[in-house]
């Protein structure tokens, strides 16, 4: 079955792009909405984000084919709950959490015997809120699905094409490898973007100032990062704890490795690395993704 209806809950950076994409790219699907906050509510009204915004979850969900949440990982559960009564039996649930196995945990919790496809769409910004969204952020970016075991394979392909519609690639995998892989490529860096950040402004001896006056270099790129929301970014590091302390130790252990060669003079062990990372950022440019590289943000 085609998704004709879609209820977006929580309308921020996400919640926001996901209904203008639609309006853009797929304007045959209605689409309604609902946040917690009011004042988002009316900015999402304002900015016409979804067809409708609805005054409850219960209501925005009544009618729906797919309900996808947009609400921080650590918020899903609560989410999932507060459209438990109203969600029709054949509607498709999904979300856009940047960890899934926690998230596919509670959402299974909250809302037994209902077609469950977790979901991350592998594209944002460091803004957040009702007026970051934009119609063209899912375009040629990767759209993770995670169903689980045994998931409903028409489901799969439903929410397939809906993310194809927003101009999304579809990868499918297991939500422990995504979690893996993610806590890689997105989770610890943001972890390394907040630790510079908070150590330049820590040291004693480098004033507010310096650091804003010298920032031009590789440290402006780590602001931006580090400029990431604060609620996001701790239930994330708290929903991947596992995959993120496992990958975090093997970064400690290359970095114990550098401190070495550093001290050592090893200027062999130093050139042989950062010659291999030049080239993984050269064939990420080659593959036309060099917006998934740190200076990621787009002009919008
Ligand atoms: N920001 C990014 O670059 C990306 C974020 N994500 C994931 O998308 C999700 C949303 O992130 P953003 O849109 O950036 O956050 P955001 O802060 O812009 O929007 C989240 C919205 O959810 C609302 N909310 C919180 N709890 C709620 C509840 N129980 N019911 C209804 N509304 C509720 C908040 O009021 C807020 O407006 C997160 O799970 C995040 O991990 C995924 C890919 C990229
Ligand atoms: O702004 C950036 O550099 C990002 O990395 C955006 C981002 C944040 C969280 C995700 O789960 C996916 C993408």
């Amino acid at each position: 079955m085609s998704i004709q209806k879609v209820a977006i809950i929580g309308l921020g950076l996400l919640g926001g792009s996901i209904g203008l994409a639609v309006k853009e790219r797929a304007s045959d699907i209605q689409t309604t909405g609902f946040d917690a906050s009011a004042d988002v509510r009316k900015r999402a009204a304002e900015r016409g984000l979804v067809g409708a915004v609805a005054e409850s979850a219960a209501e925005a969900v009544r009618e729906a084919d797919l309900v996808v949440l947009c609400v921080p990982v650590g918020a899903m559960g609560a989410a999932a709950r507060s459209i438990a009564e109203a969600l029709p039996d054949h509607a498709i649930i999904s979300d856009v959490g940047s960890s899934k196995e926690s998230v596919a945990i509670a959402l299974a919790e909250a809302l037994p015997g209902h077609t469950i496809i977790p979901a991350h769409p592998v594209a944002g910004t460091e803004q957040s809120g009702p007026d970051a969204g934009f119609a063209t952020l899912f375009a040629d970016r990767w759209c993770i699905l995670t169903p689980p075991e045994g998931a409903d394979q028409q489901g799969v392909a439903d929410l397939s094409a809906f993310w194809e519609k927003l101009g999304s690639k579809i990868e499918i995998m297991d939500a422990e490898h995504h979690d893996l892989v993610l806590a890689v490529t997105s989770h610890i860096p943001h972890l390394i973007a907040y630790t510079i950040v908070g150590t330049a402004s820590d040291l004693e001896d480098v004033t507010r100032s310096e650091v804003i006056k010298y920032s031009a270099g590789g440290f402006r790129d780590f602001t931006r990062i580090a400029a990431s929301d604060p609620i996001m970014w701790r239930d994330v590091f708290l929903s991947n704890k596992t995959a993120v302390l496992e990958m975090l130790g093997r970064f400690s252990e290359d970095l114990t490795a550098l401190q070495r060669a550093i001290r050592s003079g090893d200027g062999e062990t130093l050139h042989e690395l950062f010659s291999r990372t030049r080239a993984i950022r050269r064939s990420i440019i080659e593959q036309g993704q060099d917006d998934a590289a740190p200076d990621f943000g787009r002009e919008h």
